[in-house]
């Protein structure tokens, strides 16, 4: 069981929720090296010269709620492959083999922290490399100089005497700061559980939903993946491919309009009683207007598909962006309400000061770090905990 998984209900049986009939039909299924013998084979050769779904053009889609329950829209293509392995539930991976391959990953910022302290003397020289070595990690002005302050308070009030115990006390102090940050998700908060994905280009999207699909069908939940990055056809192909891979069903579009993938996935993920839907968005930089008007649409798309939905909408931030994370949380924020986040390739960057910097700069609201990433591997990405974030920085 991961951390960042949180479960009302009890976990039902492994294989459950993947019984043949939650399946598509063959139909569906073009791109799909699937076993069934299939119904009718037409969709599969032809890329359907895209039938204009409904939902997309007009701002408020025609097909009401219910449509959930009828089958699944023409114009998505859809792909699974074998028989999910899914709920197949694994051991999760030990609590410290994660803290080990954090600790490696954000050596990094690491190495500019905590190599300060061993053989040094309090004095104002100790606090100056601080203040330079904070600065270094991107946690920002502001910040940096809260943290030296209430270290410098922490320090006189508890009359601490030594470098060591100045690591300790600054540890403790910046996990304070970052624990209003953990948020476990809950997956059983809906039925199914839609999360909306989106972020800049290039930060992580598809591959952290992939790795969460993983995660997810672990738990024993059964995932649809919506292909909703329909700007750039190997995206759509990556999610394709790495669906067909872990048995985990993509609706896809070939060239259509994202909303509409989103509207088809959530009615899909209705009808067919899925665990959790996840729809990937394509990349966007926040000054792109047009594209972030796009991305209200989507999230206001869903909503029609599933009053409620989505319910999770999670930004995916590359970890070496450093402080223009922040402008880029608030503008994803701004356009589509932000309930979480996913901070990726933190390993190899010596900026993982800028989750400081998001929590004390976010302090009156803090948008939760859901997930955090530090490698490509499907464990590399984990749910945040303040203290072993702390820790791997400053033990
Ligand atoms: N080192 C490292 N690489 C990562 C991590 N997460 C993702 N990547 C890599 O980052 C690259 C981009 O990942 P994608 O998932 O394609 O990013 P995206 O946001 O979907 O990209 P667009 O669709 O173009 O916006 C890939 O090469 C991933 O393997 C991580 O935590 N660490």
């Amino acid at each position: 069981m991961f951390g960042f998984l949180r479960r009302k209900r009890p976990v039902p049986p492994p294989g459950v929720p993947e019984t043949p009939e939650d399946r598509p039909s063959a139909v569906e299924r073009p791109e799909t090296v699937a076993p069934e013998p299939v119904v009718a084979p037409e969709p599969v050769v032809t890329p359907e010269p895209v039938v204009t779904p409904e939902p997309v053009v007009t701002p408020e889609p025609v097909v009401a709620p219910e449509a959930a329950a009828a089958p699944e829209p023409a114009a998505a293509q859809e792909s699974s492959a074998a028989p999910a392995p899914a709920a197949e539930p694994q051991p999760a991976p030990a609590r410290a083999s994660w803290m080990a391959r954090l600790k490696q990953g954000l050596s990094k910022t690491r190495g500019n922290l905590a190599g300060l302290f061993s053989g040094a003397k309090i004095d104002e020289a100790l606090y100056e490399e601080l203040e330079t070595a904070l600065l270094m990690s991107d946690a920002g002005v502001e910040t940096t100089q809260y943290l030296l302050e209430s270290l410098r308070q922490k320090v006189r009030r508890e009359r601490i005497e030594d470098a060591e115990g100045v690591r300790k006390a600054l540890r403790a102090l910046l996990a304070d700061l970052l624990r209003p940050l953990e948020r476990p998700i809950d997956i059983d908060a809906a039925q199914p559980l839609v999360m909306m994905i989106a972020g800049v280009n290039g930060a992580g999207k598809t591959t952290s939903i992939g790795k969460l699909a993983r995660h997810l069908q672990r738990e024993g939940k059964s995932v649809l993946l919506a292909a909703g990055d329909t700007f750039r056809a190997a995206a759509r192909e990556q999610l394709v491919e790495w669906g067909s891979r872990n048995g985990v069903q993509v609706i896809s579009q070939q060239g259509g309009d994202a909303a509409a993938v989103a509207f088809d996935a959530v009615n899909a993920g209705r009808a067919r009683g899925m665990g959790v839907v996840m729809i990937d968005t394509a990349g966007r930089l926040p000054t792109q207007l047009h594209l972030m008007d796009e991305l209200k649409k989507i999230h206001r798309v869903i909503g029609k598909a599933m009053p409620g939905a989505p319910h999770e909408v999670m930004i995916v931030l590359d970890g070496n962006t450093g402080q223009n994370m922040l402008a880029q949380v608030r503008a994803f924020d701004d356009a589509i309400g932000a309930t979480g986040l996913v901070v990726t390739k933190l390993d190899g960057t010596a900026k993982g000061g800028t989750l400081a910097a998001l929590a004390y700069t976010r302090r009156d609201r803090p948008i939760p770090v859901c997930f955090i990433g530090v490698g490509e591997g499907i464990d590399d990405l984990q749910g945040f905990s303040a203290d072993e974030f702390a820790s791997a920085l400053l033990d």
